[in-house]
C-alpha cells in the first residue's frame, strides 16, 4: 500500500532523485566500492561484460569454486563453432570471489528495461550487469590488476572452448578476400597425450616442458628471448609424429599452422605467411627433408632438365644429380625455377628477427631422416627439443591394449603379458603397424592377443634374418677390402712419369670398389 502510495504521490523524477541520493549517501559511508559492468554500453556489447561472464562461470561452475559460494542456480551457454557449454550465473545471483588474497563479491543484477528509447539496432528485453564490490582500500592496489586477470582468463576459456582450427597455404602464396594467406577448416583430430603409445617417461617430460613454455612469459622476458620454442619430431614412418602434433594442440588449446613449404615460393611469401598466424598456435612443416629437398620443386621453363638436381635452400641449383654423384655445372637457364626461399629465410622464420613478430608460438619440424637435416636448423634456439618417435616399445604397447582392447595391466595373463615383453623390441613394429592388427580383432581380445604376438614373433625373426645377411655382407666386404690391401702391396710399384717434374709419386690407376677412375692429377 505504501510502495502504490508512493508511486501515485510522488513523481518518478523525484522518486528517481530520492534514490539517487540514499544510494549516494550509502556508498559514501560504506567501506566499500562498488562497480557496475553493464552487458551493453551505450550501443555495443560490453566486452568486459561477456570476460566477467565466462570467468565467474569457470569458478560458479566448479563445485569447489576457488573463490567463493557456488551458485545454485546456473545458466549454460554454447558458443559459435565450439562443442563445449560454458556456465554462466543465473540472473541476480552472487558469488564471491578471492583475488591476491582479497576477497570480492560479484552479483548478476537483471532489471526488466524501461520503456523502449528508439534504437536502430533492437535492444534486449532486459538491462544486465554485474555489480562489483570491493573494500575501498584494496581497491587501488588491486582493480587493474583483477580485471585484467579476469580478461586473460576469459580468453583462456574461450579457447579452450572453441573447437581447434587447422589452417593451411594451400593455396600458395595468393590471400583471400581478407587478404589472408591461410585456410582454416575445423581441426577435431582425437589424439592425445593419453591415446599416444610411448614411454610414459617422455611423455611426461615433453607435457612438462609444454607447461613450462605455456606459463613461461616472465621468463622469456626476463631472458630477452623471443617466446617461442621449436620441437623435432622424428622417426620411422607411423611412429606418431603427426598424432603428437595433434595431441600438443588438444593438450595446449592451440590452432594448428600446417605449412606446406612447397607451396612457398619466396622468402618475402615465407614471412607473411609467419606474420599471419595468431598467437599460442602451432606452426608444423611435415617431412622437412622432403621439404628440403624439394625436387619436386623445380619447374624447367621449357627446356629438358639434364639432371632432376634439386634446389637447396641456399638458392643455388643443387650440383648433386639425382644419382647423387657430382656432375658438372648447372646450366641456370635450364633450371628455371620459380622460387628463391632460401635456407636463410627459414632459419630465420624460425628463429632470427622474422620469428618475433608475435608472441606464444611454438614451430615443430617432422622428419623421417634426422640425418639428412642442415645442422644449422635444429640447432638449439631453433629446434629446442628433439623427440625420437621410436619402435613400439613394452610401456606403448600396453598403453595400445589399454585403447583398443580395453584391457588393463591386470586383464591380460602374466605369460602373455611376458611374451609380449620378450619379442617386442626385437620386433621392432611400429604402433601404426600395431594398431592395425588390434582394430582387425577388437572384437576377440583373445584372437587379438594371440594375432599380435604371431606378428611381433615373425617380425622378430624376419630382423633376425636381414641382419644376419647384413652382418655376412658386411663382413665379404671386409675381406674384399684386405684381399685388395694384399695384392696392392705385392704388385710392384709404378713410378710417375718424368713429366711430373719428380713430384710425389701418385697412384696414376686409382682402383676403387672395381671401377677405375682417372685421378686427375696432371699425369695421363
Ligand atoms: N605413438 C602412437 N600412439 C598411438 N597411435 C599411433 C602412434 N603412432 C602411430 N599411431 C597410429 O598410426 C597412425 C599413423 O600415425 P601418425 O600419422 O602419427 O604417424 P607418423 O609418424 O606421422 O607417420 P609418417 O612419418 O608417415 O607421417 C595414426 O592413425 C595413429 O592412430
Ligand atoms: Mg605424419
Amino acid at each position: 500500500f505504501c510502495q502504490t502510495l508512493l508511486h501515485t504521490v510522488i513523481p518518478p523524477e523525484l522518486r528517481f532523485a530520492v534514490l539517487k541520493l540514499f544510494q549516494r549517501l550509502f556508498t559514501c559511508f560504506s567501506s566499500y566500492s562498488y562497480y557496475e559492468i553493464t552487458e551493453i554500453d551505450g550501443v555495443n556489447t560490453n566486452e568486459l561484460y561477456n570476460a566477467v561472464q565466462l570467468y565467474l562461470s569457470s569458478s560458479a561452475s566448479s563445485a569447489t569454486s576457488a573463490a567463493g559460494t557456488t551458485s545454485n542456480r546456473l545458466s549454460l551457454t554454447r558458443g559459435l563453432n565450439s562443442s563445449n557449454i560454458t556456465f554462466g550465473l543465473a540472473n541476480n545471483d552472487r558469488l564471491s570471489d578471492v583475488f591476491n588474497g582479497v576477497s570480492v563479491m560479484w552479483e548478476h543484477i537483471v532489471t526488466p528495461k524501461q520503456s523502449q528509447t528508439f534504437s536502430w539496432r533492437p535492444l534486449p528485453e532486459e538491462k544486465r550487469g554485474f555489480i562489483l564490490r570491493m573494500n575501498k582500500k584494496d581497491t587501488p592496489r588491486i582493480l587493474q590488476d583483477y580485471l585484467d586477470f579476469i580478461t586473460e582468463r576469459a580468453n583462456e576459456i574461450r579457447r579452450k572452448n572453441q573447437d581447434r582450427l587447422l589452417y593451411t597455404n594451400s593455396r600458395g602464396g595468393c590471400l583471400d578476400s581478407r587478404g589472408h594467406p591461410w585456410e582454416s577448416v575445423p581441426f577435431k583430430h582425437p589424439s592425445t597425450f593419453d591415446t599416444l603409445a610411448m614411454d610414459p617417461v617422455k611423455k611426461m617430460l615433453i607435457m612438462s616442458d609444454l607447461r613450462d613454455f605455456t606459463d613461461g612469459q616472465a621468463f622469456y622476458k626476463r631472458t630477452g628471448r623471443a617466446w617461442k620454442r621449436g620441437y623435432l619430431l622424428y622417426g620411422p614412418p607411423g611412429t606418431g609424429k603427426s598424432s603428437m602434433i595433434a595431441a600438443m594442440a588438444n593438450f595446449l588449446g592451440y590452432d594448428i599452422y600446417d605449412l606446406e613449404l612447397t607451396e612457398v615460393n619466396t622468402n618475402s611469401e615465407l614471412r607473411k605467411l609467419l606474420m599471419k598466424t595468431s598467437s599460442k598456435s602451432i606452426i608444423v612443416i611435415e617431412d622437412i627433408d622432403c621439404s628440403i629437398n624439394l625436387t619436386n620443386r623445380k619447374k624447367t621453363t621449357g627446356a629438358r632438365s639434364r639432371n632432376t638436381s634439386s634446389t637447396s635452400f641456399d638458392g643455388v641449383p643443387d650440383v648433386r644429380s639425382s644419382s647423387g654423384g657430382p656432375v658438372g655445372p648447372v646450366d641456370q637457364d635450364i633450371n628455371e625455377t620459380n622460387n628463391s626461399i632460401t635456407l636463410s629465410g627459414l632459419l630465420n622464420f624460425t628463429d632470427g628477427l622474422w620469428s618475433c613478430c608475435g608472441s606464444e608460438r611454438i614451430f615443430v619440424f617432422t622428419t623421417n631422416h634426422i640425418e639428412k637435416l642442415d645442422p644449422a636448423l635444429v640447432r638449439s634456439g631453433r629446434m629446442d627439443m628433439h623427440i625420437f618417435m621410436s619402435y613400439c616399445s613394452f610401456p606403448a604397447i600396453k598403453i595400445l591394449l589399454k585403447n583398443y582392447l580395453g584391457c588393463d595391466d591386470g586383464d591380460i595373463e602374466p605369460d602373455v603379458m611376458d611374451d609380449l615383453a620378450a619379442v617386442i623390441d626385437a620386433a621392432e613394429m611400429t604402433p601404426a603397424d600395431i594398431s592395425e592388427v588390434l582394430i582387425k580383432n577388437r572384437r576377440d581380445n583373445h584372437r587379438a592377443l594371440r594375432e599380435l604376438l604371431e606378428a611381433l614373433r615373425s617380425r622378430a625373426e624376419k630382423k633376425k634374418l636381414v641382419n644376419r645377411r647384413r652382418r655376412l655382407e658386411a663382413e665379404e666386404e671386409e675381406v674384399g677390402v684386405e684381399e685388395e690391401e694384399k695384392r696392392a702391396l705385392d704388385s710392384p710399384k709404378e713410378v710417375g712419369g718424368a713429366a711430373s717434374g719428380g713430384g710425389d709419386d701418385v697412384e696414376v690407376n686409382n682402383k676403387k670398389g672395381g671401377k677405375h677412375e682417372e685421378e686427375d692429377n696432371g699425369i695421363n
